[in-house]
């Protein structure tokens, strides 16, 4: 074994090189947090291309895609060791509860617009087994619509913006689909809107719709014979499912994949919550969107502006990353576990999410307060 330092500040590729060592989340927090560079011991043959992103190598070994889809499964997590008392306090010091901190959060916002993005499944409504029944409860919708009521809102998914919007169902907000690369800003424009009166619209990779489509299709074909395994199409990017893949069947889904992805080098593959990703290999994420839309609402380059991104999925890093490379607002990881995060604060579950969406709404309008 050899030792390794990887820079702290490099999230991307601390987090792939523990998944595709097959660390649990868990390891991850534990080697991160030793100071402001990591220190984790790696095999001698560990290839260094795996150092460079967060996306799983298409051409790395199918063994290394299974640990990293292992990686990244609740199941492993609930299964491993619980954290000792130090680490997880010592997580919680770095990444209070935002429900904790509220004053604090609201101190820092003082004299600032507060701008809100959120993350849909895992964030707003609770993850569950069939991505097509992941409803938001009445009780989030209404909590998101008086919040947009006070703030500009946000939604940021993975999902198509289509099918996010048939899930909120709030025309106010802005929504922005396929991990960013499809946004589109309110019918009637917003009453927060600076500069133009133009609706904001965005599709940053429409020439590759024609690809995806085939890609979609031969997915669907190429995985009908792995039970459980569920291809979603959703516009700019695909997903492939293996939450009900049993787990000696998911070096076979991977197998299938990479061999529809070995005919598209313009796709990459990245992983969020027992899914497989595949998306165009252009520098568009959710970080990017956040930064479009803050600008599309008149706030680039402004002092005054605090974003707040709530997410509880890798993609979301992205986001976690731009705020705080702006040195703007902040973000809140969505986990019950500790895990390696650029957001600087957390909460446990989407019912804490409301609770803090509650909050603010409340400080902003506090009559609001005997109407929730
Ligand atoms: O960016 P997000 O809004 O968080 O979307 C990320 C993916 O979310 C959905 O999948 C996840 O939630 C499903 C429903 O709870 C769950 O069954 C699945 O295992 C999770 O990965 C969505 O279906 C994907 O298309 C999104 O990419």
């Amino acid at each position: 074994m050899t030792k390794q330092n990887v820079l702290a500040s490099d999230t991307k590729s601390r987090v792939n090189l523990a998944i595709t060592m097959g660390m649990s989340e868990q390891s991850i927090f534990t080697a991160a947090t030793a100071g402001g560079y990591i220190s984790i011991s790696t095999p001698k043959k560990f290839p260094k291309k795996y150092l460079k992103n967060l996306e799983i190598c298409r051409e790395g070994r199918i063994s290394a895609w299974v640990d990293s889809m292992r990686a990244c499964s609740p199941t492993r997590i609930r299964t491993a060791p619980p954290l000792a008392d130090h680490d997880q306090s010592s997580w919680i010091d770095h990444h209070p509860s935002a429900l904790d901190m509220f004053e604090q959060i609201i101190d820092a916002s003082k004299g600032k617009q507060i701008v809100m993005f959120l993350d849909y499944d895992g964030t707003l409504s609770p993850i569950v087994d069939d991505p097509d029944r992941a409803f938001m409860s009445d009780a989030m919708r209404k909590t998101v619509r008086k919040l947009a009521a006070c703030f500009p809102t946000a939604i940021v998914s993975g999902r198509c913006r289509d099918k996010v919007y048939s899930f909120v169902r709030l025309a106010e907000l802005y929504y922005a689909g396929s991990h960013g690369m499809d946004i589109k800003g309110p019918a009637k424009g917003s009453k927060y809107k600076k500069g133009s009166a133009r609706g904001v619209q965005f599709q940053a990779a429409s020439k590759f719709l024609p690809m995806i489509d085939e890609v979609y299709k031969q997915l669907v074909e190429k995985t009908k014979a792995t039970p459980g395994a569920q291809v979603e199409h959703n516009k700019f990017c695909v997903s492939v499912h293996f939450r009900r893949v049993e787990e000696k069947k998911w070096n076979e889904l991977a197998q299938q994949v990479r061999s529809v992805l070995k005919g598209y080098p313009k796709l990459r593959l990245t992983q969020g919550r027992k899914v497989l990703e595949i998306r165009p290999t252009i520098k568009w994420d959710k970080g990017k969107a956040l930064e479009f839309l803050l600008e599309s609402l008149g706030f680039a380059n402004c002092t005054d502006v605090f974003p707040v991104y709530i997410g509880d999925d890798r993609t979301d890093e992205d986001a976690f990353k731009m705020l705080r490379e702006k040195g703007q607002g902040f973000g809140i990881l969505v986990s019950k576990f500790p895990k390696e995060t650029s957001a600087s604060y957390f909460l446990r579950e989407p019912d804490e999410v409301m609770d803090f969406l509650k909050r603010l709404v409340q400080w902003k309008r506090p009559s609001v307060r005997a109407r929730f």
